[in-house]
């Protein structure tokens, strides 16, 4: 097998601290590489650059961008990757690491008990709760071999690997699309709910997760009913995340250019109650007020703005930033949440945080 010749090159760009994203859309067979020449901040200013975003949760924040113009772009196929250890597809069955005490675990209940209380004293519909937890290794983890192991194991996610000296290392393998375009086209979708995944998708939701799902499709409904002509809804169906399963809708149709560009569909859709809660505002306030924690990019999009696809197309492809971690030398920082409701169980939700890190802790050991 041979290793792609521009490999070296990127081991050297990351030891020499300077910004780049390396990132494999679902099912793609090969590697995108930005590596960025100097080591500046570059901020999204209108929506209009080229480039590649990582956009925080909280949009008073700025979101960063690496310039197209200021970027080496390379692709590389998946089969000039360098080989590691387990370099057949990820499949290995092992025992996930603990790394939360009973405090972090009452917390967090103590947190969605509360979410409940609120929800059924009528403030709002639902909101999406969250926690970090801190993974400690023996030595420092390498994200390239993370990097790798997530594309091995996650070919249905959009797999990320993205630094930058001033924010850190973010590693990632998201299932859910923010927003795709391409010329007046766009491609969105409704993803929640979640149970794990036994050896089937054939499984009976609950009318918990069916009622949360279906918030978040009227909610991209109506937003984009203002802005887009022909929008198409898919029936709701079962997709599998790695060891999860969500229920998911999928919605298409055409922008009006004169009533919105890239700029207000993204402010329009995000945080959408997936990750956010509804109605949006008052979720937002609840969630930044008792958390307790910064999400940070969790929770936030990134991905391509205004660059060409394979056809020499220009198009705008966007994930949300979920089942990610941050990786600092020996310690990784993986966020995990999930939806809020009425009729939530604070134990339940637990369990479903912890299933969450399962994604990203399968490939740290
Ligand atoms: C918030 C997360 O995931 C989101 C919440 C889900 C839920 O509440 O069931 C399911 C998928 C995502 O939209 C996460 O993975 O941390």
């Amino acid at each position: 097998m041979n290793v792609h010749p521009e490999f070296a090159g990127i081991e050297e760009h990351l030891d020499q601290n300077l910004p780049l994203v390396l990132y494999k859309k679902q099912g793609a067979k090969h590697l995108n590489v930005l590596l960025q020449e100097n080591e500046m901040i570059y901020e999204v200013a209108n929506y209009q650059e080229s480039g590649f975003v990582f956009s925080p949760f909280d949009q008073s924040k700025k979101a960063i961008l690496l310039p197209l113009d200021v970027c080496k772009h390379i692709t590389i196929p998946l089969t000039e990757l360098p080989v590691v250890d387990e370099d057949v597809f990820y499949t290995k069955e092992q025992e996930i690491k603990i790394s939360w005490s009973e405090e972090q675990k009452n917390k967090h209940k103590q947190l969605v008990q509360k979410g409940i209380d609120v929800i059924k004293a009528g403030a709002f519909k639902k909101v999406v709760l969250s926690r970090k937890e801190v993974v400690v290794g023996e030595e420092a983890f390498e994200p390239l071999l993370l990097l790798k192991r997530l594309i091995n194991s996650y070919d249905d996610a959009f797999v990320y690997l993205w630094y930058h000296p001033k924010v850190g290392i973010w590693l990632g393998a998201t299932p859910e699309t923010l927003l795709y375009s391409k010329e007046n086209k766009f491609s969105t979708m409704a993803l929640a709910g979640t149970l794990p995944y036994q050896s089937t998708e054939q499984v009976n939701w609950g009318n918990k997760e069916l009622e949360e799902q279906e918030m978040v499709t009227s909610f991209i409904l109506e937003q984009l009913s203002g802005i887009a002509n022909d929008i198409i809804s898919s029936k709701t169906y079962t997709h599998k995340a790695g060891t999860l399963l969500h229920l998911r809708t999928d919605i298409k149709g055409d922008l009006i250019p004169e009533k919105s560009g890239l700029k207000d569909v993204l402010s329009i859709l995000h945080p959408t109650p997936a990750v956010c809660g509804l109605p949006k505002n008052d979720a937002k306030e609840f969630i930044l007020q008792n958390e307790g924690y910064s999400r940070e990019y969790y929770t936030g999009f990134l991905g391509e703005l205004h660059m060409q696809d394979g056809k020499g197309k220009v198009i705008s492809d966007m994930y949300v930033n979920l089942r990610c971690m941050q990786l600092n030398g020996n310690e990784v920082e993986l966020y995990v949440g999930g939806g809020v409701t009425k009729d939530s169980d604070p134990e339940k939700e637990w369990e479903e945080t912890v299933r969450k890190t399962e994604t990203m802790k399968k490939v740290l050991f």
